[in-house]
C-alpha cells in the first residue's frame, strides 16, 4: 500500500515515502507526507527532519498513473496545493529538512528534495526533472527551485531536454551537498540535518537563493533563446513554452509569482493532446513485454551469457555491440578472415565512438572487446545460449545456416534470425525442429535503436519467447512480439507511407511540399528524403514483397523505377529527389526530377487534385493522405492478431519509424482523429485513387460501432454482412 511512515531517533524525524517500485508520489503518499511533516514540525522531541524513500530509492516523481487520468479528462490535480505544503512545512518550517537521495530523485521526487534545506545523494544517483517527456511541466516548484540551485541555463537544459544528471555532477553544480555511502545515507542525512538545526551549517532556502542566477540582461538573453525554440514547436508541444514561461515569470517577477504561474501552466499542459500522447506512450512502452498466454504462465527467462552472431556486417556487428554493452559474451562468425576482421573492426569502432562521446572509458571498451570471440567455425557456437543469424536476405543461404546450427548448437540454444522481410517459417522449412526458430529483428544501427521485434509463429514455444524477451531486457531494448507476416509490424504498417507519398506526387503535389508537411507533422524527415537516405534501389527491393503479397492495396507509381533508371539512387549516388554535396547535405533538386514527375503523372493519369487549388493541398491534408492508409494497415495488423495490443503498434511506430511520440503512436493518433473521419475520407480517396485507400473491415466497423481503434470492433465481419 502506498503511504508514508515516520520514526524519531536522536532528535531527527525520519520520514519514509513508500510506493514500490519507484515510490511514485501517488495521492496517499502526498497526503502521508503532509501529515508526517505537520506532525514532525509540531513534535517537541524533533529538532530536524530527514525525508527518504523506501527500498533504496528516493522517488520517481508524481504518480504518472494519476497523471494519465487527468490527460483522459479527469480534473487535473491542483499541484499548487501540494507545493504550498512543501513551502510551509518543508522549506519554511521551523525545523530544517534534509533529503536522503538513494538511487533516484526524478520529477516530483527531486522537487520534494529541492524544497529541503540540503540534499545528500548516493554515488551514481539519477537526478532530474523529466516532466516534459510526459508533456507536462514540473509542478511542485521545480521551475523555480532548479534555476536557483544549478543556474538558469543548466536548469533549462535539464528541464527542456528531460535530461537527468548523476549525483557526482549534481554535487559540482550544487544540487546536492554531499555524496554518501549507500549503507550510511540516512545517518549522513541525519547528521547534516542536526548540524543545520544547531546552526553549525547554514540553512539555505532554495526558493530565495540568488547566487546562481545570472544578471538580468544575461537572464533575458537566455530566456529569449529558450522561448524562441519553444515557439517553434508550440502548436504541437505547448508544454515547452509553458515551462519556459513559468521559469521566466519566476526570474522577472519573483518566485511567488513564478509558483502561481507554474500551477496554472501545469493544468494547461496536462490537458493538451501532447500530454495525452506522451503519457500513453510511457505506459505502452512498458507494457510491450506482457504477452497474454506467454508471459502469464510462470515461465522464467534464462539469462543469456553467450550469444553467437552469424555475419559480421553492419547488422551483425551492431547486434554484437548491443550484446557486449550488456556484458554478454559474443561469438562472431564469418566465412572469410578478411570479413571477420572487418566485423571485429566495426565493433571496435562502435565502442570507440562511445569513448569519443564520453559515454565509456577506454578501459571499459577494452574489457568489452575481450568478450568477443571471432571465429570462422560454427563449432564455436556449441556453448552459446542463443545464436542470431544476420547475413544477407537470401532464403537458400539462411535455410542452410539453420540446418547446420540445429546440428551443432545445444538443444536449448535459441536459434534466431534477424531477417526484416523473409517469412521465418520458410527459413525453417529444412530444419528437423522448425518451431525452434524465432525472429530477432533489430533496427539499424542495432546498438543504438531501441526497438526489438520478436517474431513468433503459431508453434513458437512460450519458453523461447520468454527467453528472447529476457534478452531484450538484458540488452535494454523495447521488445514488441509480432506474428509472422510480410514486413512484421513496423515495415508492414508503414509500407503505405511511401506509396501514398508517390500517389500524392502523381495527383499533382510537390514532393518537397510533402516532405515539409510530414516534418511539420513531427516526423524526423519526409518520405522522399527518407527514400533518398535508404536508397531507392533498396526501397524497390523491399517494396516488391508488399506488391507480391498485398496486390489489392499497393500503389505502384512509375516515379521510383524511373528515378532508378536515371541512376538517382539517393544519397549514396549523390542525387535522388535531393542533390547531395560531399558532406551529404541535401538540397531540393526540382529541375532534376521535374521530367520524371511529369512522365509519371502522364502515365498514371490520376485526377490532378493535388494541384487543383492555388496552393495545392494543405499540410494537414497531405499528412492525412499519407498517414490514414498507415492507420488502416495498423488496423489490419490488429485484426489479424499480428500484434496483441494497439499499444504495441504505437510503441513500434515511434521507436521503429520515428512517428512523433507526442502523437502517442499511429493507433493512438488515429483514435484522436476518429475512426469515422478516417474511414469516410479513405472511402472517398479509394474511389478516386484506388485500393491503397480502401478502408479495411476493422476500421469500418470501429467507425460504425463507435468504438476506438485500440478497443477494436465487437464484430469485424459486420461490415461485410451489411
Ligand atoms: C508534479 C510533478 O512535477 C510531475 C511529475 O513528477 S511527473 C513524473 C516525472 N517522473 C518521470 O518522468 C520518471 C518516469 N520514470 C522513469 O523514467 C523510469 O521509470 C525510472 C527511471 C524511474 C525507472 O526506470 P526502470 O528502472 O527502467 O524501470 P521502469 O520499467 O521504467 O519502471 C518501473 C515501474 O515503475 C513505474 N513507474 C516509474 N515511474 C513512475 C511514476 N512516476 N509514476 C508511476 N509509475 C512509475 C513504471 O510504470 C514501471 O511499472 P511496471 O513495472 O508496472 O511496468
Amino acid at each position: 500500500m502506498p503511504g508514508v511512515t515516520s520514526s524519531v531517533r536522536d532528535g531527527v524525524c525520519v520520514i519514509e515515502m513508500s510506493n514500490p517500485p519507484v515510490n511514485a508520489l501517488a495521492l496517499p503518499v502526498l497526503e502521508g507526507l503532509e501529515k508526517a511533516l505537520k506532525e514532525a514540525q509540531g513534535d517537541g522531541r524533533v529538532k530536524a527532519i530527514v525525508i527518504k524513500g523506501a527500498g533504496g530509492k528516493f522517488s520517481g516523481g508524481f504518480d504518472i498513473g494519476h497523471l494519465r487520468k487527468s490527460t483522459q479528462g479527469a480534473p487535473a490535480s491542483d499541484v499548487g496545493e501540494f507545493n504550498a505544503i512543501l513551502c510551509t512545512l518543508a522549506e519554511g518550517g521551523a525545523k530544517p529538512c534534509v533529503a536522503a537521495i538513494e538511487n533516484l530523485a526524478l520529477g516530483g521526487g527531486l522537487e520534494v528534495a529541492m524544497s529541503c534545506a540540503a540534499r545528500v545523494a548516493t554515488p551514481g544517483a539519477q537526478l532530474g526533472l523529466p516532466e516534459l517527456q510526459l508533456g507536462v511541466i514540473p509542478g511542485f516548484g521545480g521551475t523555480q527551485r532548479l534555476p536557483r540551485l544549478v543556474g538558469l541555463e543548466k536548469s533549462l537544459e535539464m528541464m527542456l531536454k528531460s535530461k537527468s544528471i548523476k549525483a557526482e555532477e549534481a554535487l559540482k553544480l550544487g544540487l546536492v551537498d554531499k555524496i554518501v555511502d549507500p549503507a550510511n545515507a540516512v545517518n549522513a542525512a541525519c547528521e547534516l540535518a542536526k548540524s543545520i538545526a544547531s546552526g553549525s551549517t547554514k540553512r539555505e532556502l532554495s526558493m530565495y537563493r540568488k547566487d546562481k542566477l545570472p544578471d538580468p540582461k544575461t537572464a533575458q538573453a537566455i530566456l529569449k533563446e529558450a522561448g524562441k525554440k519553444a515557439k517553434h514547436v508550440q502548436s504541437v508541444m505547448p508544454h515547452v513554452a509553458l515551462c519556459v514561461d513559468a521559469v521566466a515569470v519566476g526570474i522577472t517577477e519573483g518566485p511567488e509569482a513564478g509558483l502561481q504561474r507554474e500551477a496554472v501552466n501545469f493544468k494547461k499542459a496536462v490537458s493538451s493532446p501532447a500530454a495525452k500522447g506522451l503519457v500513453h506512450f510511457f505506459f505502452a512502452q512498458r507494457a510491450t513485454n506482457i504477452v497474454p498466454g506467454v508471459t502469464d504462465g510462470g515461465l522464467k527467462p534464462r539469462v543469456m551469457k553467450s550469444v553467437g552472431v552469424v555475419g559480421g556486417g553492419l547488422m551483425g556487428s551492431g547486434i554484437a555491440t548491443a550484446c557486449l554493452l550488456a556484458g554478454i559474451g559474443v561469438v562472431l562468425k564469418e566465412i572469410k578472415q578478411e570479413f571477420l576482421d572487418a566485423g571485429v573492426g566495426r565493433i571496435q569502432s562502435n565502442l570507440a565512438s562511445m569513448v569519443r562521446k564520453g559515454r565509456m572509458t577506454e578501459d571499459k571498451a577494452r574489457k568489452l572487446m575481450s568478450l568477443v570471440k571471432p571465429t570462422l567455425s560454427d563449432d564455436d557456437f556449441r556453448q552459446c545460449d542463443m545464436v542470431i543469424e544476420a547475413v544477407i536476405e537470401n532464403l537458400d543461404l539462411k535455410q542452410k545456416i539453420f540446418c547446420n546450427l540445429e546440428k551443432i548448437c545445444r538443444p536449448d540454444c535459441i536459434l534466431s534470425t534477424n531477417t526484416s522481410t523473409i517469412d521465418i517459417t520458410k527459413i525453417a522449412t529444412k530444419m528437423k525442429n522448425p518451431e525452434r526458430i524465432v525472429g530477432a529483428h533489430f533496427f539499424s544501427p542495432a546498438h543504438v535503436m531501441q526497438l526489438f521485434e520478436i517474431i513468433r509463429t503459431k508453434d513458437t514455444p512460450s519458453q523461447i519467447l520468454v527467453d528472447t524477451l529476457g534478452l531484450s531486457k538484458q540488452i535494454r531494448k523495447t521488445p514488441v512480439v509480432v506474428g509472422n507476416c510480410t514486413g512484421f509490424a513496423v515495415n508492414r504498417v508503414f509500407f503505405p507511407y511511401t506509396m501514398s507519398a508517390t500517389a500524392l506526387v502523381d495527383i499533382g503535389c510537390d514532393p518537397y511540399a510533402i516532405d515539409r508537411a510530414i516534418m511539420m507533422f513531427g516526423m524526423p524527415m519526409g518520405p522522399f528524403r527518407l527514400g533518398d537516405l535508404v536508397g531507392h534501389d533498396v526501397g524497390v527491393h523491399v517494396g516488391k514483397n508488399f506488391i507480391d503479397d498485398f496486390p489489392d492495396r499497393v500503389y505502384q507509381s512509375p516515379l521510383i523505377p524511373s528515378l532508378l533508371a536515371s541512376k538517382r539512387l539517393g544519397e549514396k549516388s549523390g542525387a535522388g529527389f535531393y542533390k547531395y554535396d560531399n558532406k551529404r547535405r541535401a538540397t531540393p533538386d526540382p529541375e532534376g526530377v521535374e521530367g520524371l514527375i511529369a512522365a509519371s503523372r502522364a502515365q498514371t493519369r490520376l485526377p490532378l487534385d493535388g494541384s487543383s487549388i492555388p496552393n495545392g493541398l494543405t499540410p494537414q491534408e497531405i499528412a492525412e493522405m499519407i498517414f490514414f492508409p498507415v492507420v488502416n494497415e495498423a488496423c489490419r495488423v490488429l485484426d489479424e492478431g499480428i500484434v496483441v495490443k494497439a499499444g504495441d503498434i504505437d510503441t513500434a511506430s515511434i521507436l521503429g519509424m520515428g512517428f512523433p511520440a507526442f502523437r502517442g503512436g499511429i493507433v493512438h493518433w488515429g483514435d484522436s482523429v476518429g475512426a469515422a473521419v478516417i474511414a469516410t475520407k479513405l472511402r472517398t480517396w479509394a474511389t478516386r485513387y484506388g485500393g491503397l485507400y480502401q478502408p479495411c473491415p476493422y476500421l469500418e466497423n470501429c467507425a460504425i460501432q463507435g468504438r476506438t481503434l485500440a478497443q477494436g470492433p465487437l464484430d469485424t465481419k459486420l461490415k461485410s454482412r451489411l
